[in-house]
């Protein structure tokens, strides 16, 4: 066992590092990348080991203060021992050979999950075998329960609470900020919680997060809500449903949200927020989670089932994913696109506009502001009327915001456009690859990279037009991106002859 003292480092780090003077570590029996337990006043926490010559003296411990799970004191004396493997290796072990799990092995993964007990390499593996194997329906009513269960929840006075969720991955998804103003503005409770970007450029949160406060708590949360029956808060910084925001940390860097982490990640934060109905916005196209319409049945199938194993009712409606939804692609392109179709529809894409005035139409049914098959209509009057933009100015400025005009908000100081090689027709946006060049631009940690569209599928573009523009905070990024883009082509322009064949 090691007695060492605290000392906290200017370190940003996502791993619990446990970093210690190496000439501690000397005759004793821990090894760098061990893993170690840290008992404190205040409670013990799994680490790694790493050892160093100069970052902190003999006798200190050094820790990262974003990864710390309690308060601790500088100077405060912990013991350190070595920690047991976490019990969930041999479950995760039983998932990659495609075995189902029972209902405590699930339990102990993601308990093991939520008290940082499994390293990141462990965690990937369990993610990656979901991937690769999927689970059975039983093993996602599972995790998600348990999921639900190991955070807080909210509780609401008044019912019914709707609640609208994307499962993501196409690009330029920034109907949230339209759909929840128009929905709160007739009346109905709708509490709304996003992720950050996981496959994307830009998450909900992040795009909100250009113009307020999305780490609200549960208090705040409730506030924002009651002043304005909305809010556009990012769940992981409320403590609904812990594991999920840890998990999503490890498919980001892969691209990937395995289907039975999407529907657990979804349906627990569903049970976390209280609410009673839900509408599933599942995009459809190449590139995106799901490629077609019948793997999109499948999925809103097992949406509805765990909806009615969970008590939560669930509507699903399939959307156009072919190419991104508007022109915008970056938070905060996204944030000055939203608020151009909220202060000016005619203004703004149709894309944009129609689908998210379709899932407020479907919403404002459900919630009984509309009668079926009126809901559509009343969600464009509400937009065209501006009740949706004020409604989205008291949800910002609850949230901390300031009412902002679209071209106040900031882009990246370096641009660049990406001209047309030929007179033809836009045949086709790659999801996949246009994600690419705005994530290469530093999107969505930089706020301000991201792409502008000049022109979507179909358009008729000539020689030397733009076909987009790619804005960075920083030049080296941009470079990047547009050598990406010359090498990857997103945007597909061709004539009505495609291609010649011939013996010659
Ligand atoms: O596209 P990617 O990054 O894979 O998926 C993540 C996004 O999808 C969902 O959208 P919403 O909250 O319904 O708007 C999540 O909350 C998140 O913003
Ligand atoms: N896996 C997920 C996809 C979309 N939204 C989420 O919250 N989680």
């Amino acid at each position: 066992m090691l007695f060492l003292k605290v000392k906290y480092l200017d370190l940003d780090l996502e791993t619990n590092a446990i970093i210690i003077n190496e000439e501690d570590l000397k005759g004793t029996a821990y090894y760098p990348h061990d893993r170690v337990l840290v008992e404190t006043s205040g409670g013990s926490f799994i680490g790694t080991l790493y050892s160093t010559k100069t970052m902190v003296s003999p006798g200190e411990v050094g820790f990262s203060k974003t990864i710390m799970p309690m308060p601790l004191k500088e100077g405060e004396e912990v013991r350190i021992r070595h920690a047991q493997k976490p019990s969930s290796l041999n479950y995760i072990k039983k998932k990659m050979e495609g075995q189902t799990l029972k209902p405590h092995e699930i339990h102990t993964i993601v308990d093991e999950i939520v008290s940082k007990k499994l390293s990141n390499i462990e965690l990937t593996a369990f993610v990656v075998s979901n991937y690769i194997n999927g689970m059975e329906t039983n093993e996602i009513v599972e995790m998600t329960k348990r999921m639900a269960d190991t955070g807080e929840k909210l509780e609401w006075e008044n019912s019914p609470i709707v609640d609208v969720h994307s499962i993501g991955g196409v690009p330029g998804n920034k109907y949230a900020l339209l759909t929840i103003p128009i929905v709160a503005s007739a009346g109905i409770i709708i509490p709304k919680t996003s992720s950050r970007a996981i496959t994307s450029a830009a998450g909900t949160a992040d795009i909100v997060e250009v113009l307020a406060n999305v780490n609200l708590n549960a208090e705040e949360i409730k506030r924002v809500v009651k002043a304005t029956n909305g809010c556009l808060v990012w769940g992981g910084a409320v403590n609904l449903a812990p594991a999920d925001d840890i998990i999503i940390n490890v498919e980001r860097p892969l691209a990937i949200d395995p289907k039975p982490q999407l529907l657990a990640s979804v349906m627990a934060k569903k049970i976390a927020t209280g609410i009673n109905y839900t509408v599933i916005d599942i995009p459809i196209g190449p590139g995106v989670k799901i490629k077609n319409e019948k793997e999109g049945n499948q999925l809103a199938r097992k949406f509805i089932e765990l909806g009615d194993l969970l008590g939560i009712r669930v509507e699903c409606v399939l959307t156009y994913g072919g190419q991104p939804i508007g022109r915008a692609i970056g938070p905060a392109l996204e944030a000055r696109e939203a608020l151009m179709a909220l202060t000016d529809f005619k203004s703004a894409p149709n894309s944009l506009i129609e689908k998210s005035t379709s899932l407020a139409g479907v919403l404002l049914e459900l919630g009984g502001a509309a009668q079926p098959g009126k809901g559509n209509k009343l969600a464009w009057e509400i937009l065209s009327s501006g009740k949706a933009l004020e409604k989205f100015n008291e949800i910002i400025t609850e949230q901390g915001g300031k009412e902002t005009k679209p071209d106040e908000i900031e882009v990246g100081n370096f641009s660049a456009d990406i001209i047309s090689p030929d007179n033809g027709y836009i045949t086709y946006i790659s999801n996949k690859l246009i994600t690419n060049v705005a994530k290469e631009a530093g999107a969505p940690k930089d706020k301000k990279a991201g792409i502008l569209l000049h022109a979507k599928v179909g358009d008729k573009v000539d020689k030397g037009e733009v076909l987009y523009t790619i804005y960075s905070s920083s030049e080296e990024r941009l470079n990047a991106a547009v050598n990406l883009a010359r090498r990857t082509y997103p945007v597909k322009v061709e004539g009505m002859l495609l291609k010649r064949i011939s013996k010659f």
